[in-house]
């Protein structure tokens, strides 16, 4: 079985580096003139599909904005990621799971299990266990070539708190980043981190070999023209920058949502190129 790393250097080098996000706001279901209920959610996906499963390399949908429909909205994703997957995407499912080990088990099944309903290419999760929890995740993704991306340096402002604070001589970002790195050194690129494309992150990432997604273009600020001084000492090639919000604003019409999305990816290309 094919690494997760190597698929995704396959799927990234044929479609782009940009994260399509599938986040469905009720603000955005409203202006794309559908009702915040199973029914709206369930049309939002279809065209969600239609426009990003044949174009983009992978596609982020966020588990929190599905859950508040209950069985319905987990249906609806379970349509999202066998659409997209069906598209020739990966699917990356955003549901920043994390617990004690034996949780952690059945989180993995759930999300990167062939026999899961909900089974996609790579999910989020959260090391605040300790990098070790993970364990489990890791031990279904290998052999099945999914990835496990971890979160090391958000986006958002309050994560210096705990994400800058110093152990042992290096925050803890760094500590995630290089319990991934030695992960990683089987070459199967198995585990990625998250690192917000909205600022400085002052993490090595050198010997990462594995993909870093960076959310945060558009909606949350970050620029595609910053990414390269941003990223500056990285592997620019394990780079997924990732919009939602930015990319999404362009619906409900296929075709606008899909120039949307090709418009932001050639973008982040041609600024890092
Ligand atoms: O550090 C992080 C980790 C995850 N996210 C998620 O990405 C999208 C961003 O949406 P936008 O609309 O492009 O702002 C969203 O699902 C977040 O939960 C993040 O933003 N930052």
């Amino acid at each position: 079985m094919t690494g997760f790393g190597p698929r995704f250097r396959t799927a990234v080098a044929a479609r782009g580096r940009l994260c399509a996000g599938i986040d469905p706001h009720v603000e955005l279901l409203q202006s794309w003139g559908l009702e915040a209920d199973p029914a709206g959610l369930d049309r939002f996906a279809d065209l969600c599909i239609e426009a990003f499963g044949s174009v983009a390399a992978v596609i982020k949908p966020q588990v929190a904005f599905f859950e508040p429909f209950g069985a319905a909205g987990l249906a609806t994703l379970e349509r999202v990621i066998a659409g997209c997957r069906d598209a020739g995407a990966l699917v990356l499912a955003d549901a920043k799971r994390g617990d004690i080990g034996s949780t952690m088990s059945a989180y993995a099944r759930a999300w990167l299990d062939d026999s899961s309903p909900l089974a996609s290419d790579a999910v989020t999760v959260s090391p605040y266990l300790g990098f070790g929890s993970l364990a489990p995740a890791l031990d279904v993704a290998r052999p099945a070539g999914r990835g496990v991306f971890v979160l090391a340096r958000t986006s958002n402002p309050e994560g210096a708190s705990v994400q800058l604070a110093d152990a042992d001589g290096r925050s803890v970002g760094q500590r995630i980043v290089d319990a991934a790195a030695a992960v990683n050194t089987d070459g199967a690129g198995t585990v990625g981190v998250v690192v917000g494309a909205t600022r400085a992150h002052g993490l090595d990432l050198t010997a990462l070999a594995g993909p870093v997604l960076a959310p945060g273009l558009g909606a949350q600020g970050a620029r595609a023209e910053d990414l390269g001084s941003v990223f500056a000492e990285s592997d620019l090639d394990w780079l997924l920058p990732a919009s939602s919000r930015g990319v999404l604003g362009a619906g409900p019409d296929i075709g606008a949502l899909r120039a949307s999305f090709e418009a932001a990816r050639d973008e982040v290309e041609s600024a890092l190129s």
